[in-house]
């Protein structure tokens, strides 16, 4: 197999490119560096040239026999995807929840009853490590296919040490077995656990001092997630939590304001969380403060729809300044998908975001939410060779044939892992 694959003549090459470093807001969403009959050259894995064909075949023309030569004409071409939200790691499923929310029953019913994540957790718990990895690599297949390269996995199933570890371990064997870059966050303080009802401090403590050293001393993740909402886990609580891992390195992000407003997007800003996600119920000074401390917005369109509730104000955060990033937020309750084309379109469907700003949301700050600029996110010189071939002639008609997977082919460092070549 050649190790250079030569791509010409994308209809349009989306290169995501602005020449300005940092998550992105306002009319910087709308910048998707363009180049109309692109072409991009990627040698040993990563990117080397990108520019219009004209100029590549100058480039390179005398080394054409070397590459693999994709001929994607009428075709977008983007970088891969990067979905920074998931639950990608879990035992069971939950099909039978989905029924009772529609008879009338609500997610917090259900999880207050023991089922949603409770549910989970104990087929989590069950699970063996076998069982995990299997399961979660037919799903990061189906990522994949949905042209993503790059997913932010969660723990939170265990809600103990042992379980927790055992979430962490799979995710970090499956950046040795799958293709995709599987990004670890330690989310401990996902629900509290049916034995710590009523002693939520005491959980918190537990997390702290008995479950965070093992996670560090393993180097089992990067980031530490909360799920602050009324009923789970207080803004003191969540402090207290995103406080003790950035101590020992970690970086925090909080599931925030999902149900109801809560003040979780005021703790994003005060903390310094580089993220906040969901936010269906944001108040405006929530908004206001991430706006002034650059927290990026992890908007879910996808689980507003399956929870039927309204989605984020996505438009308006844009509009006051928050860099916003869209996820799948993959799980088996809230949000079971693996379709980030589908959050795309949803993304400008419900909560208003231009086709441009969506796939910003969907690349390049998705890829600051889990600070992976640096390889992904953009087709630049020097970065990964993550790249989709989409079946589509322009952005614009990425995001309005919705519904549909539109992936022809995708990279993963170089490599074909999804697709023919059209050659
Ligand atoms: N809201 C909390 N956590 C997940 C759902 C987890 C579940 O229901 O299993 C979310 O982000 O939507
Ligand atoms: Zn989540």
């Amino acid at each position: 197999m050649k190790k250079i694959i030569w791509i010409k003549h994308a209809s349009q090459l989306a290169t995501l490119a602005s020449g300005k470093q940092g998550p992105r807001a306002k009319t910087d969403m709308s910048e998707l560096g363009i180049i109309e009959d692109g072409s991009l050259w990627i040698e040993n894995g990563y990117i080397q040239a990108v520019g219009t064909t004209r100029e590549l075949e100058g480039k390179y023309g005398e080394r054409a026999e070397e590459a693999e030569i994709v001929d994607a004409s009428g075709c977008l071409v983007t970088p891969g995807l990067v979905d920074p939200h998931t639950h990608v790691v879990y035992g069971g499923s939950r099909e039978r929840e989905f029924e009772m929310r529609l008879e009338g029953a609500t997610y917090m019913d259900i999880m207050n009853a023991g089922g949603g994540i409770h549910a989970t957790t104990r087929m989590t718990r069950d699970a063996s490590e076998a069982e995990l990895i299997e399961q979660a690599t037919r799903r990061l297949d189906s990522f994949l296919a949905h042209g993503v390269t790059t997913v932010e996995g969660k723990s939170g199933y265990g809600m103990n040490l042992e379980t927790e570890l055992k979430q962490l371990r799979v995710m970090k064997k499956l950046q040795e077995t799958h293709p995709i870059d599987l990004v670890p966050t330690f989310m401990g303080a996902h629900a509290v656990p049916l034995e710590y009802k009523g002693r939520e401090d005491e959980f918190i403590d537990y997390l702290i001092e008995n479950v965070l050293p093992v996670v560090m001393e393993e180097g089992l993740a990067v980031f530490n997630d909360v799920f602050c909402e009324k009923g789970v886990f207080t803004p003191e609580q969540s402090e207290r939590m995103l406080e003790a891992g950035k101590r020992v390195g970690l970086i925090p992000k909080i599931h925030a304001d999902e149900i109801e407003s809560y003040g979780g997007a005021e703790l994003a800003a005060k903390v310094g969380a580089i993220s906040a996600e969901h936010l269906l119920k944001a108040s405006e000074e929530g908004i206001q403060a991430m706006a002034k401390s650059g927290t990026i917005a992890c908007l879910l369109p996808a689980t507003a729809l399956y929870l039927r509730e309204e989605a984020a104000a996505g438009r308006r955060m844009i509009d006051e300044g928050v860099p916003v990033a869209i996820s799948t937020d993959c799980n088996p309750g809230s949000s079971p998908t693996t379709s980030m084309p589908l959050v795309m379109n949803l993304a400008c469907i419900s909560m208003r975001l231009t086709p441009a700003e969506a796939l910003t949301a969907a690349t390049y700050n998705a890829a600051c939410a889990i600070k992976s600029e640096d390889k992904v996110g953009s087709l630049e010189i020097g970065k990964q060779g993550d790249v989709v071939l989409w079946d589509v002639k322009n952005y614009q008609e990425l995001q309005y044939l919705f519904g549909v997977n539109h992936v022809k082919s995708v990279w993963k460092k170089g490599v074909q892992v999804v697709g023919k070549t059209t050659n």
